[in-house]
């Protein structure tokens, strides 16, 4: 990360350096921290990940008011722009989250809000960037690029997928029967993905929100619904959810993995 870099390096006759915006300033990675429990310390090695690959773009932290003073320090310390948001619950409901706490990461929609940026790229707190990622700010826009996601861990346990031991990561194990209709669409993993801050997306998140029963995955799956028609597949080495290593070893390139999610259950490591 290196805040106050010339964007196109003209340095003027006065010696002070042009900033016109070439792009640079409207790119920016963003993470989500919500409590004042240890996920800050992720963010802080997310900034410091960011830093030791050389990126290019600040790390800003979409903040819960719940996060403590003392952690909003350690981050700005960090050089995190540090922004705080608004809570968004999902509508009334007597769903069974696949984790308890899954119901705050609603709060995660608020990021399409940050309409000064023009690009950004969602890393979850739980999330180390081994090397550098910035080219994915040059993907085409108009898309919605994220990994796909694994159905075998127990988390998956309530979907029809988990119950006949289909998963997109190996389609060809066991193929989706005729007479469960066609094969669930292409589901990623919430956890990172490269997307375009916009206010009318962004209220169109929120109106139709308020009238999507919320599901087990939470904002993922309701993500997953959303961007359904714009979503684009990219390689799992942006995103190696750890679980991928016990349960798909052989779709796992590690010594090409640049970007590992350090979700797992430490349970599913036992099964
Ligand atoms: O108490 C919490 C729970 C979640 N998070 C944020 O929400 C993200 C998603 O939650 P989690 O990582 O637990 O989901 P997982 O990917 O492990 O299912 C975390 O990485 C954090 O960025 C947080 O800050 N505080
Ligand atoms: O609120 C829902 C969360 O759903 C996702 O985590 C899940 C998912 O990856 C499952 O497939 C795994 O089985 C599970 O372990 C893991 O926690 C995102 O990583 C997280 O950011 C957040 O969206």
């Amino acid at each position: 990360m290196a805040p106050g870099v010339p964007i196109d390096g003209n340095i003027l006759g006065t010696g002070k350096v042009s900033t016109v915006n070439t792009g640079y300033s409207k790119r920016a990675y963003v993470t989500f921290l919500a409590g004042n429990g240890d996920y800050v310390k992720g963010v802080v090695g997310l900034a410091k990940g960011l830093r030791k690959v050389r990126s290019a773009y600040p790390l800003v932290v979409a903040i819960l008011p719940d996060v403590p003073e003392e952690h909003r320090e350690i981050l700005r310390s960090q050089g995190c722009i540090v922004r705080e948001i608004e809570p968004i619950y999902p509508p009334e409901n007597q769903i069974q989250f696949a984790m308890a706490y899954y119901v705050i990461n609603y709060s995660k929609l608020r990021i399409w809000n940050f309409e000064e940026y023009s690009k950004m790229i969602y890393l979850d707190a739980d999330i180390q960037v081994f090397e550098n990622i910035d080219h994915l700010f040059d993907t085409q826009d108009g898309y919605f690029y994220a990994v796909m996601d694994c159905f075998c861990e127990k988390t998956w346990s309530h979907s029809p997928q988990f119950s006949i031991g289909y998963c997109q990561q190996c389609p060809e194990k066991i193929t989706w029967p005729a007479e469960m209709g066609s094969p669930p669409p292409l589901y990623f993993n919430a956890g990172m993905f490269v997307f375009e801050p916009s206010r009318l997306t962004y209220e169109s998140l929120l109106g139709r929100l308020q009238i999507t029963p919320p599901t087990p995955f939470a904002e993922q799956d309701f993500l997953n619904m959303f961007f359904q028609k714009t979503y684009k597949p990219i390689p799992l080495l942006y995103n190696l959810v750890l679980a991928m290593l016990w349960r798909h070893p052989e779709n796992v390139e590690v010594e090409k993995v640049k970007v590992v999610h350090y979700c797992a259950a430490v349970s599913s490591l036992l099964l």
